[in-house]
């Protein structure tokens, strides 16, 4: 089986190893277009070394973003201001990727370091936010959110549809769809948060509507060689568990119309979650997600040990490893992990000339 150093092609698309960044929001766009700060942030990752860089979630609808400091793809003015970046993460050699959001109930809140709370209504940059039923998350994100009339859910449903397509015009060669961590699409998904009686509620089947019309009309106008991906939430960790094989039926429905990849991720949708918090934890349920669906696939969260890393790989749990924190710590990661796992020539291998060259003479 192949390693963390080994290429992976999937559709037209090969990356150079199997380390991909995850998105990371970033908070630092204003008006949903990004700014220096993205420039650096994402051309600094690509020069670490990386396969594949997502960029962070951009939102399809202004209401649609976690905090004011989102990414927009609402508008060509944001979409333009991202053409740089994906130049930057091209020509620094790794495969540029954009994940594509909406943040339903957990919208309109203040950035993480500045309370990760909703903005109390009325507030300066505040917004009315919309989810599939009148149910607040709970915690600091209390706020109701307005019910939406299947008429909301078309218009959003075209929202992502014109978003995914700027993000094509663009150039992005890797699209996540992103239906984890208690936004839109999960909020649909999880009965916890979807107490409609309409045809988007009740059964799996229904709750699964919205996420499995969205990816068939994204598959319309993406490419079919560029892979097409979702991040969906799996499991909520509330004991009550159900919501696995509810996920695994929905992905065996989405690969036979066209999902290409899955990044298995967590429900985060109700604060009384118990996470077992752990080193590559999510790793047991990728691979048991992977082999169930017969979809390649990738997860994150807690991994940042390069031999763990390599294993997750060649072990056959993971056909890529996800990476947040680590690459924050150290966009070089791939660099270091090269030279752990004994890979020749490391610095060529992961950076560019300017710093391989220098790196690789002198002991
Ligand atoms: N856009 C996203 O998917 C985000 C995910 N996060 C990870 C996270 C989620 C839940 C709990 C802890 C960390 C942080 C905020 C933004």
């Amino acid at each position: 089986m192949p390693g963390l150093f080994d290429p992976y092609t999937l559709k037209g698309v090969t990356l150079r190893n199997r380390i991909a960044v995850s998105p990371m929001c970033q908070y630092m766009a204003i008006d949903g277009v990004i700014n220096d700060w993205h420039r650096v942030h994402y051309a600094s990752l690509a020069r670490g070394g990386a396969g594949l860089v997502v960029v962070e979630a951009a939102a399809v609808a202004p209401e649609g973003r976690i905090t004011w400091g989102d990414l927009g793809l609402w508008n060509d003015a944001q979409a333009e201001a991202l053409r740089p970046v994906v130049a930057s993460i091209r020509e620094a050699g790794a495969v540029p990727g954009i994940q594509i959001a909406h943040a339903g109930r957990k919208a309109s809140a203040n950035r993480p370091w500045e309370g990760d709370d909703h903005i109390p209504e009325g507030g300066e940059h505040a917004w009315r936010t919309i989810a599939p039923s009148p149910l607040a998350f709970g915690g600091g994100l209390g706020r109701v959110p307005t019910e939406m009339t299947v008429d909301d859910i078309a218009r959003v449903q075209a929202d992502t549809v014109n978003a995914v397509i700027r993000a094509r015009e663009l150039g992005f060669e890797w699209l996540e769809l992103h239906m984890a961590h208690g936004y839109l699409a999960q909020n649909f998904f999880s009965p916890i948060s979807n107490h409609r009686s309409d045809q988007y509620g009740g059964s799996a089947e229904n709750r699964a509507r919205y996420l499995l019309e969205t990816l068939i009309a994204v598959r319309k106008v993406w490419p079919q060689d560029r892979p097409l991906t979702i991040r969906l939430g799996v499991v909520e960790f509330d004991g009550n568990d159900a919501m696995l094989g509810e996920a695994i039926e929905l992905l065996r429905r989405m690969k036979s119309e066209g999902l290409d990849f899955i990044d298995v991720s967590i429900g985060f949708n109700t604060p009384d979650a118990k996470i077992p918090w752990g080193p590559n934890f999510m790793g047991p349920i990728a691979q048991q997600v992977r082999t169930e669906t017969g979809l390649p696939g990738t997860t994150s969260w807690y991994i940042s040990n390069p031999n763990e890393a390599d294993a997750l790989v060649r072990d056959g749990k993971v056909d890529l490893i996800m990476l947040g924190r680590p690459l924050l710590a150290d966009p070089h990661w791939p660099y270091a992990a090269a030279k752990a796992l004994g890979v020749e020539n490391p610095a060529w291998a992961t950076l560019p000339a300017p710093y391989a060259h220098w790196l690789a003479r002198y002991r």
